[in-house]
């Protein structure tokens, strides 16, 4: 039934999945996408991520709840009648047929005229950069070249939604980074909607309009990714995305927005996040590069007091490996320019942070 009052392009509400009848691997899965958003299912291997992508793809079935494009459920409706597109690791081309052929096939099955089909694939080999290519077979091609003629079968057909599943885990760093960029251009100029799958934290960071991130089957936080990165909900998606230094203390006040936290080695002033109580035992996540290391002769607020164990140079960043007395690592990363300071082995120092920049997890 038309759902008159849902403007989301499409909607997950309360989708459930059990293999087995017994152990749910997603458990309560909700988000409303916009049509032409670019979202991203980010989380550990087993988490439920691929499971989602393949209920919408029609591929598995929805143990309990809805998935709807434009109001509509499509629960029911077979794959080949949901019009999304698909581009997966393997590339899934078929081998004996050349990459032309392979671009018509999606248009062929649809019955589009012979002349229009011969238009629209020259029109999306072109999009692809690979209009002199269109005669060969994939396995003439290397896997970046085999990978965007997946991405333009894929997008042939227009359809207003692909869906993604670790489509560059093949391939290399630098031909990856060329994809992710090929991959957001298409995004911007087509302007189809993206689900991506993926467990790389740093393609979801720059390639995202949002990201859902995903643990044991529950989304743990679906934000923009300076949010994501910035303010992240808990411990587990401050580690999962970017570095992060656990500081560990207990919380001796709450005051609104903020919280003071004891450590054995100075006091912070911190951001509170949700379950914070006073007097209890706290993490606080501090990113390697919101600190900043200082001398000992004076005493700072926002300091910890640490020893210094070494310093790895890493061309544009240096980065210092300290320890706390109770014996936690903390990485700290300053910018390769004069003021990346030297230290004696055993040395110790401060390391300053903002409260804007601390975060405390109740534990
Ligand atoms: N066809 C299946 N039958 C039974 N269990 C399955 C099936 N597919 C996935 N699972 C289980 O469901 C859970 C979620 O798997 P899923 O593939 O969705 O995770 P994922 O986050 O995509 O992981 P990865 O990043 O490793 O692909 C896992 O515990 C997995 O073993």
């Amino acid at each position: 039934m038309k759902d008159t009052k849902a403007e989301t392009f499409l909607r997950f509400d309360n989708v459930k999945k059990s293999y087995d009848q017994e152990n749910l691997v997603v458990k309560g899965f909700d988000m409303h996408v916009q049509e032409g958003e670019f979202i991203t299912l980010l989380g550990p291997s087993g988490s439920g991520k691929t499971t989602v992508l393949m209920m919408l793809a029609g591929f598995e079935s929805v143990t309990s709840g809805d998935i709807a494009i434009n109001g509509r459920s499509i629960n029911k409706t077979a794959p080949n009648k949901r019009n999304i597109g698909m581009v997966f690791q393997n590339y899934a081309l078929f081998p004996h047929m050349t990459v032309a052929e392979n671009l018509a096939y999606p248009l062929t099955v649809r019955k589009m005229p012979k002349a229009q089909i011969k238009e629209r694939v020259a029109e999306y080999l072109a999009l692809v950069e690979l209009s002199a290519f269109g005669d060969r077979r994939p396995g003439q091609l290397s896997g970046g070249q085999r990978q965007r003629v997946a991405l333009a079968r894929a997008m042939i057909f227009q359809p207003t939604l692909i869906l993604m599943d670790e489509p560059l885990g093949a391939l290399d760093k630098n031909l990856r980074e060329q994809m992710q960029f090929e991959i957001t251009r298409l995004h911007k100029q087509i302007g189809f909607t993206v689900i991506y799958v993926t467990h790389d934290q740093t393609e979801a960071l720059s390639m995202s309009d949002r990201i859902a991130v995903f643990n044991d089957g529950v989304v743990q936080q679906c934000a923009p990714p300076a949010e994501l990165y910035e303010r992240p909900v808990n411990a587990f998606v401050a580690e999962f995305i970017g570095e992060n230094n656990f500081v560990r203390g207990k919380v001796t006040q709450i005051e609104g927005e903020t919280a003071k936290v004891e450590t054995d080695t100075g006091t912070i002033t911190t951001q509170t996040s949700e379950g914070l109580t006073e007097g209890a035992q706290c993490r606080v996540s501090i990113r390697p590069e919101k600190l900043f290391i200082h001398p000992t002769t004076h005493a700072h607020d926002n300091a910890l007091t640490a020893t210094f164990i070494t310093r790895i140079y890493v061309g544009d960043f240096i980065r210092y490996y300290f320890r706390l007395p109770d014996g936690t690592d903390i990485i700290v990363k300053v910018l390769n320019d004069l003021s990346a300071p030297e230290f004696e082995d055993g040395a110790t120092a401060q390391l300053l942070s903002l409260t804007k920049d601390c975060i405390a997890f109740a534990n």
